[in-house]
This record gives C-alpha cells, structure tokens and sequence, in this order.
C-alpha cells in the first residue's frame, strides 16, 4: 500500500492525527494492534475516571457498594465491550486506512504488518504508547497478577487486593476497590505515595487512605511473590488479588526502529521540539517520555499535525505541564516540585496553605492543600489538593506557562469563598 503518512500505533494521540491528517486529504494508513482509541479509553483514564465517580457516589453514600452496575457501566457506555468499532468506522469514514496488526518498522518511510508493506512518501508517526512495567520479581511471572487492563475489566470486586505501586494508576484503583468493599494493602518501594509529586501530597493521599482503611507501606522491597490457594503472598501480605501499578515502559525493540537508525535500547524515543525523531520521523505520547498522560499525547499530536500540513506550528514546552491524580482528596500539579526547582540550583522561594483554613474548605470540611513554588518573581510549580484540586490548577497552569509575575498574581481579585481562593493565601505565605 502506497500512503503520504503511516501512523504506527492508534491511541489517543495517533487516532487525532491520524483523522485529521486523513480529513486534511492525504492518504494515511493507521495501524493498530489493538483496539482504535489506545489505553485511555478502553483500560486507562476513562473507565478509571468513571470507577473512581462511582467510588465518591459510594463514599457520600448516595449508591450502594454494588461493582455490577458500574462493571456494566464500564462495559456498556465507556468501551462498548471492548470493541473499537466505532473509533475505527470514525477513521475510515474520514477516508483513513485502518491496517489492523502488529506494525513494524522496516526502513525508511516503510513500516510492514504480517506481510504487508506499507510505504509512505511523507513519513512516519510513531504513536506506540506503552505498557506495564512488570517488574522481575521472583515467582511473579506466570502468575494470574492483574495489570490495568484485568482491574478495569473486573467484573467483581475481590475480597482482598494487594496493590504493587503507589504511583497514580496504583492509588487510584487501590481507592476504587476499597471503597467497594476489598481490603486493600498499597506496597510501594519508595518512601510515600505518588513520589513524583511533592511529599505533601503522597501524605494527604497516605491520611485519607489511612481514614478509610487502605493499609499504606512504603519503603518497601518485594523479592518474592508466592501464589497459591490463599492468593499471593509478598511482602508478609497475603490477598486474593494482585494488581502491579509500578510504571511503564515503550518497548522500541518491537518497533522496529534501529531500521531508521534510532537506538532500540532506549527508554524512550528522543525528538526535537517539532516532535521529529528522523527525517521523515515523528513520534509522540508515551512513546517519547516526555509525561504518560493523554492530554501530553495530544498536544504533541498537534503540533505534528501542524509541522505535516505546513500550517503555523509551534515548539512543544514543558515547563508547565499539569497532571491530576483522581483520588478523593484530588492532586493537581503542574510544573517543578519544590525539590526539583532545588535541585536546579534556582533561588526557590515557597508559599502554602492549608485549605482547612480558607472559607471554602472550611464550610466543606475539605482536606488539601495549595503549595506554590516561585523563582525570579514567577511561578514554576504549583499543586492544589483538594476537592476540587485539578480544576483550581487550571489557573496555576497558565501562570506557570505564562510566568505570570507572582506580583500580578497577588494583585489579582479571588471570588470569594472558592476553593481556588486559598492560592491568595498561598502566595501571601510566599511573600513572607
Ligand atoms: C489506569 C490508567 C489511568 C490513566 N488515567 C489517565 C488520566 O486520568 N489522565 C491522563 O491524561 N492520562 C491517564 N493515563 C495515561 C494515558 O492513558 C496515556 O498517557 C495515553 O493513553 C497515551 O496515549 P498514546 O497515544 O501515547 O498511546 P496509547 O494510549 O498507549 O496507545 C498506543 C496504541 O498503539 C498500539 N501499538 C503499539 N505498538 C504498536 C505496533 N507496533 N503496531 C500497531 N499498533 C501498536 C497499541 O495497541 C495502542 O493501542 C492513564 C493510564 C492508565 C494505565
Ligand atoms: N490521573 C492520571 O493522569 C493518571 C492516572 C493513572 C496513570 N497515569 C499515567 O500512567 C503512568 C503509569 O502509572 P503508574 O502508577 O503505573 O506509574 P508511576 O511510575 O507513576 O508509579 C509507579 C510506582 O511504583 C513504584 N514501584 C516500582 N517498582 C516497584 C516495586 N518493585 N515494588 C514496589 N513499588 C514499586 C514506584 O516507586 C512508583 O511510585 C504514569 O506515569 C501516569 O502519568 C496518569
């Protein structure tokens, strides 16, 4: 088959530039070893997102513990019984060429699927993704473990769940499935929860988890996993379940890509801001490591769009990249954490406030936090916790990616009694 561009891999950042590249009139194969639409939609951000709302409807006691109805809802609504029929019929009646199968690439501008060859005269957009990173734990290979895609797909609830990672994905179904009756044990090898995030945080979660029941250890070494009639047994616990929430990884080897002389070895695919791994060569999402979330797949996606369709493109920037993690309390993020602006041997200057103490979070007995991280007068980082914790981060994230000078943010008028409100507090601290 002869095409302008082959997008190798369809989730969610492959599927929006692959359809608007096809929209746009060029000839685009798609390829897809699964199913159209990648991790987010079938095993990640939307059935999870979906779980943890019905998790808060249990928790305020406005819907039993019962898993059946969300477990249809999951099948029914969110991933249509696992079936990409839709996403793929969206493709293809945008005049795309869905190759289903395992791609490979095969030289330049080359990429073959069983005993396919497609050939494209623009190039190539490596839209791969990853999987979970299971780590080598003696006696777990072989093993009925869960990964993401097992705990999404749970049609019940197990009595018991051990939870390798506390990372996002960990905490959040560890949340899910105890609020839903399992007695569950979070095993996380460093020393708190959601470690990337500020310690603040992954102590919020740890409190809240505490209150509910979720047994929290950290600093915690697995070298052994037993299973047997009673389930698994690692590190001295024992459940009827194991879900493994300790990472990713992009495995480049399976691509193909040393035929376009990119190292197979690597952790991730290096690109330029243009998103561009080789002549002819764009890469994005997972893939590239830049930050597993869909909306960093995205971005990416338009900007290769952009550079494909010669429309006016742009460079792709990090220092303000937002992340959410969906517990109840919520953490949002954006930007560096205090020990990372540290660790850049910038002149670092903090601002927090309890949200106990704002009006808003007093009136609602809400827990979290706003911690603000400042250099030369701008914001770098920020993390709002709370209940309403990724929706006050919109603001951090344009003054992060912004530099909205913190004088101006001071300045600034807060409704008054929102959540987002405590950031006024928060950087009346920072001028202390
Ligand atoms: C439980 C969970 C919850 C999450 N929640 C959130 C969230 O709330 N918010 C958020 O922003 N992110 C979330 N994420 C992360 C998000 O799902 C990913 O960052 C996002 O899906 C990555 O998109 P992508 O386009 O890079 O690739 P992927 O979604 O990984 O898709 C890649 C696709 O490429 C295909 N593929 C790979 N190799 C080949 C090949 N050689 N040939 C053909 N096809 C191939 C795969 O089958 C897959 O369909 C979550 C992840 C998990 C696991
Ligand atoms: N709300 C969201 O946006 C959201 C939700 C879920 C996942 N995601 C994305 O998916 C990616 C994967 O999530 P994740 O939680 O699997 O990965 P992660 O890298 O965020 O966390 C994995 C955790 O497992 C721990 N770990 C690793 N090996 C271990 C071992 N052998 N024993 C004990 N602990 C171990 C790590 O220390 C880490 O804390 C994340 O990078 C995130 O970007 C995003």
């Amino acid at each position: 088959m002869d095409v302008d561009v082959i997008v190798l891999g369809m989730g969610p950042g492959g599927e929006d530039v692959a359809g608007r590249l096809a929209e746009a009139g060029l000839r685009v194969a798609g390829v897809e070893a699964n199913l159209v639409g990648g991790e987010c939609p079938y095993w990640g951000c939307i059935p999870s997102k979906m779980m943890l709302h019905a998790a808060d409807q249990v928790e305020k006691g406005a819907l039993p513990p019962d898993w059946g109805p969300l477990a249809r809802r999951i099948r029914e609504e969110a991933t249509d019984d696992w079936n990409d029929k839709v996403a793929a019929d969206r493709f293809t009646g945008k005049g795309g060429h869905l190759v289903r199968g395992h791609g490979r690439i095969t030289g330049a501008g080359e990429v073959t699927v069983g005993d396919q060859v497609i050939r494209a005269s623009r190039g190539i957009v490596i839209a791969s993704g990853s999987q979970p990173a299971v780590p080598p734990i003696d006696g777990l290979e072989g093993t009925p473990y869960w990964t993401n895609h097992q705990a999404i797909e749970a049609e019940t609830v197990p009595e018991s769940l051990i939870v390798l990672g506390g990372g996002a994905v960990g905490v959040e179904l560890a949340q899910v499935f105890s609020r839903f009756g399992a007695r569950v044990t979070v095993l996380e090898g460093l020393d708190r929860l959601v470690a990337i995030e500020e310690p603040e945080a992954g102590e919020l979660i740890a409190k809240a988890f505490a209150d509910e029941g979720i047994d929290v250890r950290t600093g915690v070494k697995v070298s052994r996993v037993t299973y047997g009639d009673d389930g698994f047994t690692l590190a001295g616990v024992t459940a009827r379940r194991l879900l493994v929430a300790t990472g990713r990884r992009v495995d480049l080897k399976a691509l193909g890509v040393a035929a376009i002389g990119l190292d197979e070895s690597a952790r991730a695919i290096p690109v330029d801001g243009r998103m561009r791994a080789a002549e002819g060569v764009w890469a994005l999402g997972d893939a590239v490591g830049k930050g597993a979330f869909t909306h960093m797949s995205m971005y990416h996606a338009d900007i290769i769009v952009k550079e494909i369709l010669g429309q006016p493109a742009y460079e792709a920037e990090y220092h303000a990249v937002p992340r959410v993690t969906f517990t109840d309390p919520e953490v949002g993020a954006v930007g560096l954490t205090e020990a990372q602006a540290r660790e850049k041997g910038l002149d670092v200057r903090v601002g927090f406030t309890d949200l106990a103490e704002s009006t808003r979070g007093w009136i609602a007995q809400a827990r979290g936090f706003v911690k603000l991280v400042a250099a030369d007068g701008v914001l770098i980082g920020a993390t709002s916790a709370g209940p309403s914790g990724g929706e006050v981060l919109s603001m951090l994230t344009l003054a992060v990616h912004e530099r909205v000078p913190v004088r101006r943010l001071s300045q600034m008028i807060y409704a008054y009694p929102t959540f987002h409100r405590a950031v006024s507090a928060a950087l009346a601290d920072l001028d202390r």
